[in-house]
């Protein structure tokens, strides 16, 4: 295993990915079966070429190399086709944006992820989630993916506005992201780009749900203009509050949008998937589940969890950074470089495509012994102290990190701990589960029975 003290060899190994074909390339293999194929492809090399389009693509496999990628967002900036064909959904926004306006962009955009902010949306989060825990009946089964979506869903909504709107947009946000989402991935994934302008049912349904989104986001901002009530708490409230330190500027509204149809489309699915697969992990892993149950019946003695309880519910913590390794939402993201570089010894062209691939690292036996197992004690501190800086990248790295990642864990957590200190979560025999590598790493309906504890 390689660890974070061992400095790793400069004899980087360069391979073309096997099972190209004449035209196609490895298009083919990385529609039909991209984690397996992804995940065969350490075995290679550090970088690994792959032929996916007309553009040349690197798959880089050692941390090492996914680590300069990722602290270089001038050379490896976003781009490529995805980002484009994401643009007229997402506008110009954290993740669309180009390296020197993403600058400008995070400096305004961080302060509403502040630390004071994320424990006033943590109020949104407690009583989302202890409205779930309560909301189920023993023994009728529920579809956790859907209720996990709804959850998520709502704390998004709720912290993002605070105001009598919010249940309206709730609704809106349950009834279009998953269109949005799911439209937003075929369109990414079609080679053609002309799928998007095909006249069938799918195109109009993605289509009005994107109109009512942006709808909803702009009777949002209307709405707080007119009241000008301050800060309401909100994630809102501090978009329209943001000044830039270096230059005085502030976020129009048409950012103010943009940025909050990004955070939507970043931060429910992903959230909810993660949660899913740990429900899943722990209905397949009695030990971590009873020791989970263990500490939430410690720390909360049968009532709801709070924020204040975040940081002494350490085991939850891990079981999620554990389901967050095995299951990584944001499977798969890319890179375009600027200019030509070179990376682990290799040349590479401008406007090449650079994948990384957290599920592959993260499932690498060289970077995590015994990779398949569930094992949240991986991630005890003297452990975890072990794991190669660039290994585990749920949340990606560099200036690019996930602006959520707190909001993410907090979430996670106290969903986890008030749903954990009431029910036990069955799995319910011949339920077939599999990753689904789309927009997230999703799991699909998973059916299961929640007992009272
Ligand atoms: C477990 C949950 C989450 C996971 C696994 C996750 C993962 C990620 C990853 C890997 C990136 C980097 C992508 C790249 O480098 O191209 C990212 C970026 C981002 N995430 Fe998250 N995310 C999660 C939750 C959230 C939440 C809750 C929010 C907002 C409320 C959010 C908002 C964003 C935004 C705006 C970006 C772009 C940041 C930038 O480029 O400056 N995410 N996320």
């Amino acid at each position: 295993m390689r660890t974070a003290q061992q400095p790793a060899t400069r004899h980087w190994r360069h391979a073309l990915a096997p099972g190209g074909l004449p035209l196609a390339g490895h298009a083919l293999l990385m529609g039909r079966k991209p984690l397996q194929f992804l995940a065969s492809l350490p075995a290679h090399g550090d970088l690994v070429e792959l032929r996916l389009g007309p553009r040349p693509a690197y798959l880089p496999c050692h941390p090492e190399l996914v680590q300069q990628v990722l602290v270089n967002a001038r050379v490896y900036d976003t781009g490529g086709p995805v980002k484009e064909k994401a643009k007229p959904i997402l506008g110009n926004g954290l993740i669309t944006s180009d390296w020197a306006d993403h600058r400008r962009q995070r400096r305004l955009v961080q302060p509403a992820f502040q630390a004071a902010r994320i424990a006033r949306y943590a109020e949104v989060m407690e009583r989302e989630c202890a409205a779930e825990s309560t909301a189920w009946t023993a023994g009728r089964p529920v579809d956790v993916s859907h209720e996990m979506l709804a959850l998520t869903a709502r704390v998004t909504a709720g912290a993002l506005f605070s105001t009598d709107m919010a249940p309206h947009a709730v609704a809106e946000i349950q009834h279009c992201l998953p269109v949005v989402v799911e439209g937003a991935y075929r369109q990414a994934v079609d080679p053609t780009g002309l799928l998007a302008r095909l006249p069938i049912a799918a195109n109009r349904r993605f289509d009005d749900a994107l109109g009512r989104l942006n709808r909803l986001i702009d009777r949002m901002i209307d709405d707080y203009r007119a009241a000008d009530r301050g800060d309401r708490g909100d994630v809102l409230s501090a978009l329209f509050a943001a000044q830039d330190d270096e230059t005085g500027g502030t976020l129009s509204d048409q950012e103010i949008h943009d940025q909050v149809m990004t955070l939507l489309l970043a931060g429910i699915e992903t959230t909810a998937s993660a949660l899913t697969w740990t429900w899943f992990l722990l209905g397949r892993n009695p030990r971590a589940e009873a020791a989970l149950h263990a500490e939430v019946d410690e720390v909360l003695g049968g009532r709801a969890p709070v924020y204040a309880d975040v940081p002494r519910l350490a085991y939850t913590q891990r079981v999620f950074s554990e389901a967050l390794r095995l299951f990584p939402p944001a499977w798969l993201f890319t890179r375009t470089t600027t200019e030509a570089t070179e990376l682990g010894g290799r040349r590479l062209p401008p406007a090449s495509d650079v994948l990384i691939s957290p599920y592959v690292l993260h499932r690498d036996p060289a970077l995590f012994p015994d990779p398949e197992s569930f094992d949240p004690d991986r991630w005890l501190p003297e452990r975890a102290k072990d794991v190669a800086r660039g290994a585990y990248l749920p949340f990606g790295g560099g200036s690019r990190k996930c602006i959520g990642d707190v909001f993410g864990m907090t979430e996670a957590t106290l969903a986890l701990a008030a749903i954990a200190g009431r029910w036990r979560m069955r799995p319910i025999p011949g339920t077939k589960i599999r990753p689904r590598p789309q927009m997230s790493l999703t799991a699909g309906p998973l059916r299961m029975l929640p007992r009272p504890r």
